[in-house]
C-alpha cells in the first residue's frame, strides 16, 4: 500500500438474509462449511432469501483526505461501516487499514452501559491499544471536550443519546486516530457540539484519513474531499467532484412524482414558469432555467368555484433538500384577488439575485383570509407542481448555503 494510503478497499461484499429464521439455519450452515474449509470467494452466491446489502465496492483513502458516503436509506452504507470497523464480516473482498482506527458507529455502541463513562474512556482507549499511561494523559482533554465532567462517573445506560454521542465522539477524536469512522449518529448532537465536532475532524483530517456518513449535503459540501454514493448497495458514484455526487444524490429522487394535495374549491388549469432569454432556446434542457439576475416569471391559469369570493396566492419554493428558501405571498403585498371571471390569468414577478444554483420546486397555495376571524382557510394547496433549475454564473458549484446574500465589496 502507498506509503500514506490508510484504507484500501476492494471488491467488498455482504449479504443478508430477509427472514430471521431462515437466516439462523444459514447460520448453522456456514458454521458448518467453515469448519470443513473456507468456501473460495467466487463459489459465495445468494442463497433463497437472501439479498446483496453491499456488492463489489472500491476505494482508497489517504492521510487528509475526506470521504463522504452518501445514499439513500437502505442503500448500504452503514453495513459498509460496519464491516470497515470490523463489527460484522464481509462475504467477499477485502479491506487493508492502518493504524489506530476511531469509529462512532452506532449510538453507544463500543460502550458498556453498566460501566460509567470514565470507566468507558479507559476500556475504548485499550481496545485502541493505548495504555493507561496514555490514556490518563488524554483523559482531560477528553472530558472537557465532552463537556460532561458532572456525568463522567454515572453509567453509560443512564446517558441520554446526545451525552452518547458527545461522550462517544470525543473518545474517537481524542485517541489520535489514523482512521476515523463516523456515521449519522453525529446529527444527534446539540448545534453547539455538531460546530464543535465539524472543526475538530477539520482539525484531524490533517493526519488521518476521515469516513463520514451523513444525509445532509451542506456538512459533505463542507468538509469532505471525496463522495461515494450508494444505491442498492452498489457504487453510484465515486470522485473528487463533490458538486456532481450531490448532483446525482439528489438525483435518485428526480423521479418523485408531483401531486395535488387538495383543490377542492380551484384548480389549476395551467402554469409556467419562464426560462431566462439566455437559456429559453436550448430544447435539452427539462427544466426552465432562469439566469439568477433574472426575476422569476411565472404564468397561472386558475378556476375558482363560483362560491368563492376572492383569494390570495402564496408560492412556496423549496430546494432540493426540500428546505423552504423562499416565500412569495401576494396577502404580503395586494388586496385579496376578486372572484369575477371564469378564468383567472395571473402573471407574478418575483425579482431575485439570491438563489443559488440549483433545482427548485413550487408548491402553490391558494387561499382565502376570512374578514371575520381573520383566519385562513386553504382553497387549494398543489404541492411541488413545477420546478426550475437556479444558474448562478459564478460557477461555485454546490454552494451549502440558501441564499446568496446581495452585497458590494469597494475599495477606498
Ligand atoms: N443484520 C441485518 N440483517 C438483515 N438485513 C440487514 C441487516 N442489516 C442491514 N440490513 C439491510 O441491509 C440494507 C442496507 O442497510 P444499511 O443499514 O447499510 O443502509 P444505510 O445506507 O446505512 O441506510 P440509512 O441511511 O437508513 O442509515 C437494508 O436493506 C437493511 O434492511
Amino acid at each position: 500500500m502507498a506509503e500514506d494510503t490508510l484504507v484500501r478497499v476492494e471488491h467488498l461484499a455482504k449479504k443478508f438474509c430477509r427472514d430471521l429464521k431462515t437466516s439462523l439455519w444459514y447460520g448453522v450452515q456456514d458454521l458448518g462449511a467453515e469448519f470443513v474449509g473456507k468456501k473460495k470467494e467466487e463459489d459465495i452466491q445468494l442463497r433463497n432469501k437472501e439479498f446483496w446489502a453491499v456488492r463489489d465496492i472500491n476505494f482508497e483513502l489517504k492521510r487528509g483526505e475526506c470521504l463522504g458516503l452518501i445514499g439513500r436509506n437502505g442503500a448500504g452504507k452503514s453495513t459498509l461501516l460496519k464491516m470497515l470497523n470490523g463489527l460484522i464480516k464481509p462475504d467477499k473482498g477485502r479491506i487493508e487499514m492502518y493504524g489506530r482506527i476511531g469509529a462512532l458507529i452506532e449510538l453507544g455502541s463500543g460502550f458498556n452501559p453498566i460501566l460509567t463513562g470514565r470507566e468507558n474512556i479507559y476500556n475504548n482507549g485499550s481496545v485502541l491499544g493505548l495504555n493507561k499511561k496514555e490514556i490518563d494523559g488524554l483523559l482531560e482533554e477528553i472530558i472537557d471536550f465532552s463537556e460532561m465532567e458532572k456525568f463522567i462517573d454515572t453509567p453509560v445506560q443512564y446517558y441520554s443519546s446526545g451525552m452518547k454521542v458527545r461522550l462517544g465522539f470525543s473518545v474517537a477524536a481524542h485517541m489520535k486516530p489514523d482512521v476515523l469512522i463516523l456515521d449519522e449518529v453525529l446529527a444527534v448532537g446539540d448545534s453547539g457540539f455538531k460546530i464543535k465536532s465539524f472543526n475538530k475532524i477539520n482539525e484531524i483530517m490533517r493526519d488521518a484519513a476521515v469516513i463520514f456518513v451523513s444525509h445532509s449535503m451542506p456538512h459533505i459540501a463542507n468538509i469532505t474531499n471525496k463522495v461515494l454514493l450508494m444505491e442498492n448497495g452498489v457504487v453510484d458514484y465515486y470522485g473528487e467532484n463533490i458538486t456532481d455526487g450531490i448532483e446525482r444524490y439528489f438525483g435518485l429522487f428526480a423521479g418523485d412524482k408531483e401531486r395535488v394535495e387538495y383543490n377542492e374549491f380551484a384548480t389549476i388549469e395551467d402554469m409556467k414558469v419562464y426560462a431566462s432569454a439566455k437559456y429559453a432556446d436550448d430544447p435539452s434542457r427539462k427544466l426552465p432555467a432562469i439566469d439568477y439576475r433574472d426575476p422569476i416569471r411565472i404564468d397561472l391559469d386558475l378556476k375558482l368555484k363560483p362560491n368563492v369570493e376572492w383569494f390570495h396566492i402564496k408560492l412556496q419554493i423549496t430546494d432540493k433538500d426540500l428546505k423552504i428558501v423562499g416565500i412569495y405571498d401576494s396577502f404580503q403585498f395586494q388586496e385579496a384577488i376578486k372572484n369575477d371571471r371564469d378564468l383567472h390569468h395571473l402573471k407574478i414577478t418575483i425579482p431575485n439575485s439570491i438563489f443559488i444554483d440549483g433545482e427548485y420546486s413550487i408548491t402553490v397555495f391558494i387561499q382565502q383570509r376570512d374578514p371575520i376571524n381573520s383566519k385562513w382557510n386553504l382553497l387549494a394547496v398543489y404541492r411541488y407542481w413545477r420546478k426550475f433549475n437556479m444558474k448562478a454564473s459564478a460557477g461555485l458549484g454546490y454552494v451549502p448555503a440558501v441564499v446568496y446574500l446581495p452585497g458590494q465589496c469597494e475599495v477606498v
